[in-house]
């Protein structure tokens, strides 16, 4: 890992780890389908606040919502790739981290559904 060698410049490591994080990013949409939704319907909730006119307020609550929800969707996916990598075997321990990362997305999800539908219906 040339990120640690003492001779890489800070800045060339910040960019480096920029885009590992960028490629993270990238092969998560690529090969996750949950990412890719998550990514259409954020996509469509911006359409409609442009389209919709939303205020300052309602920006920053569906951009803090959208971020999270993106976030705790590459976590997650991290989390089954390292369960796989440690056990392809069936184990109970896995799929109790696998479950348990899968119902943080989904609580957060369900939060986000409803406070996007509270802050469309202000509008409508
Ligand atoms: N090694 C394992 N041991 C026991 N259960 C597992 C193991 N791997 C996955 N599972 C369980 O099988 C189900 C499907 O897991 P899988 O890895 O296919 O991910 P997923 O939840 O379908 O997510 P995604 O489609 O985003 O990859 C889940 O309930 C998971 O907990």
């Amino acid at each position: 890992m040339d990120l640690k060698d003492p001779k890489t410049s800070e800045w060339k490591r910040f960019y480096k780890s920029f885009k590992f994080a960028w490629n993270g990013i990238f092969q998560t949409f690529k090969s996750e389908r949950n990412f890719q939704i998550h990514v259409y319907i954020s996509s469509l909730m911006i359409i409609l606040g442009f389209y919709l006119k939303f205020t300052m307020f309602d920006w920053v609550v569906i951009l803090f919502l959208i971020g999270g929800m993106l976030a705790l969707e590459l976590m997650n996916t991290a989390i089954e790739h390292v369960v796989d990598l440690i056990t392809e075997d069936y184990n109970p321990i896995a799929k109790a981290a696998k479950d348990a990362a899968a119902g943080a997305v989904l609580v957060y999800a369900i939060l986000s559904v409803i406070i996007g539908v509270i802050l469309l219906l202000r509008h409508i």
